[in-house]
């Protein structure tokens, strides 16, 4: 049956049914074993360093894709409310680079010689490439949804009832963890259901393929400090 038949029947959105048909790729990135050591209190501390050094570089690149998804609203988007929201976004990432500068100096990294690793450049390319103009702004923003999704999900897990993460690294859990950025991805996943719910058979595809290779490269991602453990 296709997605927007199933949604149909059981009225609910598209994202909700790849969620549950892609549950387990999706626990992978929310549940991965850096996230549940943080959570435990068994972290090393060389690998949340490594994530921190590696998650300003992505931040930075991140920037320029949000404000290609609020270009592709303002040209492609039927609701108004659609750029108040990426906007949102796009303002709250001037915050949270000020904020990497301020936790990496307490950790005594120096942000300017962090070399980028190899999971990292390949999805900074990913971001790139989402930039252009021929990428669909329903896939696009179905993208950001999952982006910042991965990262409300695990870090909400890590303050969750019964969890030991660390005192120190409980800041950076907040940051993401956050009631308001719950929100914030909660009205993202609305635009992109309301998107996919008018999709094209095409662009319904081209989008759960996204939506599947942002979790591949956000497992990536964290493994990239396994190497520490
Ligand atoms: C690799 C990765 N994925 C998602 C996020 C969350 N978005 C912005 O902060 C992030 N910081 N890093």
């Amino acid at each position: 049956m296709e997605e927007q038949a199933k949604c149909e029947e059981k009225k609910i959105g598209v994202i909700e049914t790849w969620l549950r048909k892609h549950r387990l790729l999706f626990q992978g990135a929310t549940r991965h074993p850096l996230i549940l050591s943080i959570r435990d209190g068994s972290i090393n501390i060389a690998s949340f360093k490594s994530w921190l050094a590696q998650d300003y570089l992505f931040v930075r690149a991140f920037v320029p894709f949000v404000a290609s998804v609020l270009i592709k609203a303002w040209k492609e988007s039927d609701e108004s409310g659609d750029m108040e929201v990426i906007l949102g976004g796009v303002a709250s990432l001037e915050d949270e680079l000020s904020w990497f500068k301020r936790e990496s100096s307490k950790w005594g990294i120096s942000l300017s010689e962090v070399v980028p690793q190899q999971a990292n450049k390949k999805y900074c390319g990913l971001l790139e490439s989402l930039m252009s103009p021929d990428v669909e702004y329903t896939v696009a923003i179905t993208a950001f949804w999952v982006i910042e999704a991965v990262y409300q999900e695990s870090f909400a897990h890590c303050i969750g009832e019964g969890s030991k993460t660390p005192q120190e690294l409980k800041e950076t859990c907040e940051r993401w963890g956050n009631e308001a950025f719950a929100k914030y991805c909660q009205s993202l996943q609305n635009i992109a259901n309301r998107r996919l719910q008018n999709a094209s058979d095409e662009e319904l595809k081209k989008a759960e393929v996204m939506f599947l290779n942002v979790l591949e490269y956000e497992v990536d991602f964290w493994n990239m400090s396994r190497g520490n453990v």
